[in-house]
């Protein structure tokens, strides 16, 4: 389009408009750029040999055993995704209030790390440290009495921690809200030489309904009560800062929000807060409502999907994890050259 002169000047004198004229024009203007760098993709593994189940509430992700696994790992990289965070199918034989099988170093997740880092040297593995996969009861920690036992499940999630860097994995990356967990599992990876294994923490992590779909994909809901006592109230976002503030000097490397879209405030707060990256998690329950949505043709996928995205890293998310990040990857090849 070009710029023609207008037959009926009225004089403003601010016109917004002129920086939408041309695509060129907006892409030059736009404040934020989503990249498939930004994005981490969550992968569900699991036992067996072949197998690749599917989530009913999460269309289009899957449970995979390791082979298939590392075949699905191979294609998210070649598509530019840089990392990856593993959740693990733990069976129910192996479950126990103490979550032991999240130490074990022949566990399913110790095995799928090794597998990942000698087919995929430079995609970068980021391990999930809590023990609701593991858990007998579907709780980040041990149970005692029906309350969750703080300082005794930081002792676990240190020996977890130390299992995954042992294994290979680049982050290890605990979701559970204990307190005081950074501090030990930074200790315990230091003191057997595992410096440079970072640190990803889920700082400020909601107890949020947005959790559903998870749970169902690794059959792993409380099997009493719910999470308010160590995942943080809806309604707070001052003590996000706090929860933050104190994983820093715990040893943080990247802070995370927990959900994402519903606490785009606390994302733009705590960057505001920090200067360390800051991680967003696009929950799996954000993604089954614009799955559904689409699925019911009441909206259009992709551009909902990219909006959102942009929107988190727009409000100062400088990763996202989501189970988008394929889709997404896909779509900001195409879209390159357009606007
Ligand atoms: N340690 C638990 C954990 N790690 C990641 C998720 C949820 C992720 C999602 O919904 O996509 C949860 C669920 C929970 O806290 O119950
Ligand atoms: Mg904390």
């Amino acid at each position: 389009m070009e710029a023609t002169p207008a037959d009926n000047n009225t004089g403003q004198v601010h016109r917004p408009r002129r920086l939408r004229r041309t695509g060129a024009l907006r892409r030059m203007v736009q404040e934020t750029v989503l990249t498939a760098a930004d994005l981490i993709y969550p992968l569900f593994v699991m036992e067996g040999e072949g197998q690749q189940e599917a989530i009913p509430s999460m269309p289009n992700c899957f449970r995979y055993s390791l082979d298939l696994l590392l075949e699905e790992a191979k294609a998210v990289w070649e598509l530019g995704i840089g990392a990856i965070a593993l959740f693990p199918l733990i069976p129910h034989h192996q479950k126990d209030n103490a979550g032991t099988e999240s130490y074990n170093p022949d566990g399913l997740i110790p095995r799928a790390v090794r597998a990942l880092k000698q087919a995929l040297p430079e995609l970068l593995v980021i391990t999930d440290v809590a023990l609701d996969p593991y858990s007998s009861e579907g709780h980040d920690g041990i149970v005692q009495n029906g309350q969750i036992l703080n300082d005794e499940t930081v002792a676990v999630l240190a020996k977890q921690a130390l299992v995954q860097a042992e294994a290979g994995a680049d982050f290890v990356a605990p979701s559970d809200m204990m307190d005081g967990r950074v501090r030990e599992i930074r200790k315990a990876l230091d003191a057997e030489g595992w410096i440079n294994v970072g640190i990803l923490a889920y700082s400020a992590k909601y107890a949020s309904a947005y959790y559903g779909p998870f749970r169902d994909a690794l059959d792993s809901a409380p099997k009493f009560g719910d999470k308010k006592t160590y995942q943080m109230d809806a309604a707070n976002a001052r003590e996000a800062l706090k929860e933050v503030e104190l994983d820093i000097k715990e040893g943080a490397d990247i802070v995370m929000v927990k959900p994402a879209l519903a606490y785009l405030d606390v994302i733009c707060r705590i960057k505001q807060h920090t200067n360390l990256p800051v991680a967003a998690y696009n929950v799996s329950g954000e993604y089954a409502m614009v799955k559904a949505a689409a699925q019911q043709g009441w909206i259009d996928e992709k551009a909902v999907m990219l909006e959102t995205l942009t929107s988190m890293k727009r409000a100062g998310a400088d990763l996202i994890l989501t189970y988008f990040a394929k889709d997404a990857a896909l779509a900001l090849r195409t879209e390159k050259g357009k606007a």
